[in-house]
């Protein structure tokens, strides 16, 4: 060999030793390595005499999860589908640990007679990069993980802050905010809206009878009732307090708002709700006050409330287990009274005009 190829060889040496590279080169044809990497079987344990010298061999060190795409990436490569042959691969080391390494070559002899027979390339170590990937997967993945539960805590979070935790049903803060907006509707669309506070009649005595727990049970068996009523996607129900609860009906005047809460006052006097393991039982009954306003009613949401809870104070005042209706008309002004209570002294439809 001349003096400049000489010079050319150690120079290339300098280039792949400051790169870190190892450079290698099979025979495709005969299968034999024709240049060997020994500085990665010296990084894999081997001694020089133990580096195999057959490609097939060679194959035998990669892991069975990476051969595969190996194999494909050279055949790519030899077929001309890809300009240069690049893989990245596990190898087991002499110790039996697998260490990440990538490949990048080249078909050297495309125009000589038997082209596609020398495969050239260099073998780098890849095992910290792969690994910080690793890690970073694994980051990726925990917070991904966390992500997911954060937003089922959220959303768990809302329903607590949104829902009423005794019923399930909607609290008052939700009650106001969805209320304000159906008063909304009702003048911009001119659908009249109608509103319920339905009050358990003398709550207290059923507590000092059967206790707090009972009394738990029949505020849920009330609170159900109520729900019972609801027009899914349209009504509101929520508990407005302790054993106070309201229905907000959009679209819906003071004549069916007045039949809605008569139905409901029929259904909750026929509730029996178990109280204590003996199998005692207590039935209670429920005042309710309806409020009705129509587009141009001039009043807010907080209002409609106020004057459907005065009207309960009516059907309370009345002796209770009734129905008092403001239904409040265009200018504010309560334009209709009707209180419907199971009184021997009411009409025949139990309807009473104040
Ligand atoms: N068990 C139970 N009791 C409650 C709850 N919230 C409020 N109460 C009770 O409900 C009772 C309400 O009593 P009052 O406001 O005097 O009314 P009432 O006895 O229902 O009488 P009227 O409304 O006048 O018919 C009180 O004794 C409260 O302690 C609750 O979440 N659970």
């Amino acid at each position: 060999m001349g003096d400049e190829a000489d010079l050319n060889k150690e120079r290339l040496e300098l280039v792949l030793e400051a790169a870190g590279l190892d450079l290698w080169e099979n025979d495709l044809v005969s299968g034999q390595v024709t240049h060997k990497a020994s500085k990665t079987f010296e990084e894999l344990g081997f001694t020089q005499d133990e580096i195999v010298t057959g490609v097939q061999d060679i194959f035998g060190l990669f892991h069975p999860g990476d051969l595969d795409k190996v194999k494909q990436a050279v055949a790519d490569h030899v077929a001309g589908i890809t300009p240069q042959y690049r893989a990245e691969f596990r190898l087991r080391s002499k110790a039996g640990e697998w260490i990440w390494f990538a490949n990048y070559g080249r078909i050297m002899d495309r125009s000589s007679a038997t082209p596609g027979k020398r495969l050239i390339g260099v073998t780098f170590n890849i095992h910290d990069r792969k690994q910080k990937e690793d890690e970073i997967a694994q980051i990726n993945q925990q917070l991904l993980e966390q992500n997911k539960l954060l937003q089922e805590l959220n959303t768990a979070l809302e329903l607590l802050a949104a829902n009423d935790s005794l019923t399930g049903l909607a609290n008052r803060r939700t009650l106001m905010e969805l209320g304000a907006n159906e008063c909304k509707r009702t003048e911009r669309f001119d659908h009249p809206l109608s509103l319920l506070v339905v009050d358990i009649d003398l709550f207290k005595t059923v507590n000092d009878a059967w206790g707090h727990l009972a009394g738990d049970r029949v505020i849920c068996a009330v609170a159900q009732a109520c729900a019972a009523r609801k027009r899914s996607g349209v009504d509101i129900v929520a508990r407005f307090g302790g054993e106070e609860f309201v229905i907000v009906l959009p679209e819906t005047d003071g004549v069916s708002a007045l039949r809605v809460a008569e139905s409901l006052r029929h259904d909750v006097a026929a509730l029996s709700v178990p109280v204590n393991e003996q199998g005692a039982s207590a039935s209670v009954t429920v005042s309710i006050g309806v409020a009705t306003m129509h587009k141009g009613s001039g009043i807010g949401f907080e209002e409609l409330v106020n004057r459907a809870d005065k009207a309960l104070y009516r059907a309370k005042g009345t002796g209770r287990n009734a129905v008092y209706c403001a239904d409040v008309q265009q200018g504010g002004a309560p334009a209709v009274h009707v209180l419907i209570e199971p009184d021997e002294d009411a009409d025949a439809d139990g309807v009473v005009t104040a």
